[in-house]
Order: structure tokens, then C-alpha cells, then sequence
């Protein structure tokens, strides 16, 4: 019999809240904060704008080339901390948590804002398929075979709520040579609001060297 597991596999990267972690943090504060907050704002929106182009004139000019930067991330292996669903090191992962359960399948929680919405108060549609494809994705490398995705059907059963807690799960159901079958759910309050189905082919691009 397989012991319980007293901690969740961790299939991303925690946040430190320090260092450029921290940094990033704060600068999805401050993309919430600018949507919306319009020319109505008593907030000089002028001297926002200089002082954000401060803060990106000062990185980039400490900051290792490009090149660099794209070897530097794709250096180690497992757990990546860049990507734009997960990755505590960029500002548009909304971030979802992802670990690995003990069935094979993968799960994470996430609460969307403002800077996600589609329908009024709810998920803009890209990004439910944004969450769910790098969610496959993982799930494959959970499950020991991955690819690319080749192809990813999502259907859309009811409005995803934003500001709410979300389910995202993952789980592989086929390998037939190359081809890899793997599916997906959103849920909001127990309830399906998106499911997908998805085909990947196991094709690994090389890394920056
Ligand atoms: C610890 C945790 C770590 C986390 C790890 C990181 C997780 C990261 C998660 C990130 C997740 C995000 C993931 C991303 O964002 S991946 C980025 C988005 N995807 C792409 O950019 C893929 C672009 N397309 C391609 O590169 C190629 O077209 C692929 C690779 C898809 C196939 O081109 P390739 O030349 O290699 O294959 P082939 O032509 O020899 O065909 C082979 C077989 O496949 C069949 N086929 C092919 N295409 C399709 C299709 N569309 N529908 C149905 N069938 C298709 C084909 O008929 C043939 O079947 P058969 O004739 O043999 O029966």
C-alpha cells in the first residue's frame, strides 16, 4: 500500500516574494490598477506613464542580452518559473498553482481579476484556453510522455466567473505512438465551465544554448 503523501507534488514555481519575484508582484498590481483607472483618475496618469519608463529604462540597462536571458531560462531542467500561465518571474501569469496527484492527473487553483475579463464579470475565452493548454501540457509531463500541441478543442458549457476561486485539471488518457490525447476541465463551484480535449505530438523544440 502507497503511504499518503503529506505534501502536494508541486508542479510549478512558488513565488519567493523577494527579488525580481517581488518585483513582479508588484507589477501585476500595477496592471490591475491602470485598467480602467482612465483619465477619470484624480491619479496624473502623465507622470505614471514617466515613472513606469523609468522602471523599464533602469532594467533593461542592467539586464544581460536577450540571448543570454533566453539561455538563462531555459537552463536546469523540471519546473520552469518564465511561463504565462505559471511562472513567478512573469507578469501576466495570472499564476496558477499546479501540483501532481497521485492518480496521474494534474490540478491548480487560481482566481482571475480585472485584467482577464471577456464577458462582463466573467473569463475572457483565449484565457481559459491559455490556462487549460499549458495545464495539458503538464499533465503530459506529469504522466512522462509530453509534446506540442497539435491540436485543442475547448467547449465552452457556462460563463467562468472572474474574482472566484477556479479548478484547473489535467489529465493524460491516450499515448498511440506520437500522438498523445489529453483532457481538461474549469470548474467554478463544482460546476464544469469549460472542458477541452486535447491532441499533442511529442516533438521537443531545442533549447537556447
Ligand atoms: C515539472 C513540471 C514541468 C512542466 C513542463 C513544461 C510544461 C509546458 C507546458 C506547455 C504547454 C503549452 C504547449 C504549447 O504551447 S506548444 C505551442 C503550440 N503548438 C505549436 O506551436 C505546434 C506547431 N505545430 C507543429 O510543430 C507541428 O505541426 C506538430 C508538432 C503539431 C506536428 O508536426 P510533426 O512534423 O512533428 O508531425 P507529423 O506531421 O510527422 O505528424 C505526426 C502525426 O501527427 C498527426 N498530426 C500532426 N498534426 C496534427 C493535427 N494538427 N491534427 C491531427 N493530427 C495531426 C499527423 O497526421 C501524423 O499522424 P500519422 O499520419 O502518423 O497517423
Amino acid at each position: 500500500m502507497t503511504a499518503a503523501r503529506e505534501q502536494p507534488l508541486e508542479l510549478t514555481a512558488i513565488s519567493h516574494n523577494e527579488g525580481v519575484d517581488a518585483a513582479v508582484s508588484a507589477a501585476r498590481r500595477v496592471i490591475a490598477s491602470l485598467l480602467h483607472a482612465g483619465d477619470g483618475s484624480a491619479a496624473e496618469m502623465k507622470e505614471v506613464a514617466d515613472r513606469l519608463n523609468a522602471v523599464a529604462d533602469h532594467l533593461d540597462e542592467h539586464a544581460p542580452a536577450m540571448d543570454q536571458r533566453m539561455v538563462d531560462m531555459w537552463s536546469g531542467e523540471g519546473i520552469t518559473r518564465h511561463d504565462p500561465v505559471t511562472g513567478p518571474e512573469n507578469t501576466i501569469a495570472p499564476p496558477l498553482h499546479l501540483t501532481g496527484k497521485d492518480d496521474g492527473s494534474v490540478e491548480g487553483v487560481v482566481a482571475l481579476g480585472l485584467p482577464y475579463q471577456g464577458p462582463p464579470g466573467h473569463v475572457h475565452g483565449g484565457i481559459s484556453a491559455l490556462l487549460l493548454d499549458h495545464t495539458l501540457g503538464v499533465a503530459n509531463h506529469w504522466a512522462g510522455q509530453s509534446g506540442m500541441t497539435a491540436e485543442l478543442t475547448l467547449r465552452y458549457h457556462r460563463p467562468t466567473p472572474l474574482f472566484e476561486q477556479l479548478t484547473v485539471t489535467g489529465e493524460q488518457i491516450a499515448v498511440d505512438g506520437r500522438k498523445i490525447r489529453t483532457r481538461g476541465a474549469i470548474t467554478a463551484r463544482g460546476e464544469v465551465c469549460v472542458s477541452a480535449d486535447g491532441l499533442f505530438i511529442a516533438k521537443h523544440l531545442p533549447r537556447p544554448r
